[in-house]
């Protein structure tokens, strides 16, 4: 496999084989001992992908696409049905225990601490558990502890603790061992605006500092616009979009959208030749394409024909963008 990637995906495949009864009741769940009928769920269906090492990869879809699948076979959880992959020249799920070592797994919902013990405790088991050398470990503490400002946190007892700050013990858990690639699942979830911030800007540091590659997985656009520069989207176990963010943009620029206000209750008869994202009398979106369209002209018939007390003009928000592909509107891989 090539070497410039630090993962390598090639037609990956995973089919689960689901039990299925057609009714409920103890008849049914009797009948099933004796005859079981499957039915088979293609959770990913033949995709390939890389990634360079060093890059905050966006991995993205909506719920049921496949990401979990996905993420598990990359980490030697799962075995997939067929393909090939590639982690830092391993085949994940032959050699677990050595790629364990190498990599960092935060969940957003689930905690890799102890509740009742300090994380500093936690951080000290890790050590044994990856061997980590004493001078690596002090090095790598000292630089997380003022990081992320939390020398107080990590005393005190994990159940103490906000979300915010137990996140940011999350990382420094997942990231003492050094693993050049960590997979971060929802690690912004809960948070309120600012903690977010405070996540998403270590994440960059900690990505600049050690030069470590993180596949983020989430729902919050927020985490993808800030963190990263290249997304794979996938959504029923296919990849429907693989490039950079911007280039995802760059197909949307073509379009506006034209938030309305009317100084009273409209017909929406009267607005049958826009493209209208949402109508509630006094207020409209609609979206005009510039391709098509001269938006000081479009702008001025509104102006003329419809009661309009305040107009304005925005580009497509990254929801919606992110939404034409869920929605198949739009599908690319670079
Ligand atoms: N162990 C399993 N057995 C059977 N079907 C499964 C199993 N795990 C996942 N699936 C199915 O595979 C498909 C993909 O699931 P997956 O968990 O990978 O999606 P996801 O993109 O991570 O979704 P979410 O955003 O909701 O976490 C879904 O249809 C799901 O029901």
């Amino acid at each position: 496999m090539n070497d410039n990637y630090i993962i390598e995906v090639k037609d990956l495949q995973k089919i689960y084989k689901v039990n299925q009864r057609d009714k409920s009741g103890i008849g049914a769940a009797f009948k099933t001992l004796f005859k079981r009928d499957y039915k088979i769920v293609e959770a990913v269906a033949n995709i390939s992908f890389h990634i360079q090492p060093g890059e905050i990869r966006g991995f993205i879809g909506p719920n049921g696409a496949g990401k979990s699948t996905t993420i598990k076979i990359l980490s030697g959880v799962l075995y997939p049905s067929s393909g090939e992959v590639d982690v830092m020249g391993y085949t994940p799920w032959l050699d677990r225990e050595t790629l364990v070592k190498r990599i960092g797994v935060v969940f957003g919902q689930k905690s890799q601490l102890w509740w009742d013990l300090p994380a500093i405790d936690a951080f000290h088991l890790n050590k044994m558990i990856y061997e980590i050398p004493d001078k690596t470990f002090k090095d790598n503490l000292d630089y997380f502890i003022s990081a992320l400002n939390i020398e107080d946190v990590v005393k005190k007892p994990v159940r103490q603790l906000s979300l915010g700050e137990r996140m940011k013990c999350e990382f420094v858990c997942a990231l003492l061992h050094e693993p050049p690639l960590v997979f971060l699942d929802e690690p912004t979830i809960g948070l309120d605006i600012y903690s977010k911030e405070a996540i998403r800007t270590y994440i960059k540091k900690i990505n600049k500092d050690k030069g470590t590659t993180f596949i983020v997985t989430t729902h919050d656009l927020g985490d993808i616009e800030d963190l990263c520069k290249n997304i794979t989207v996938i959504n029923n176990g296919t990849i429907t979009f693989d490039d950079s963010l911007e280039n995802l943009k760059k197909y949307f620029t073509k379009k506006k959208i034209i938030d309305i206000t009317f100084s009273q209750a409209v017909d929406p008869e009267d607005l049958k030749d826009y493209n209208i994202k949402s109508f509630n009398d006094i207020s409209a979106s609609i979206e005009i394409n510039l391709e098509e369209n001269n938006l000081r002209e479009e702008i001025y018939k509104m102006w003329g024909a419809l009661p309009v007390i305040d107009l304005n003009i925005n580009n497509i928000s990254i929801e919606e963008v992110i939404k034409s592909i869920y929605d198949k509107k739009l599908s690319h891989t670079g």
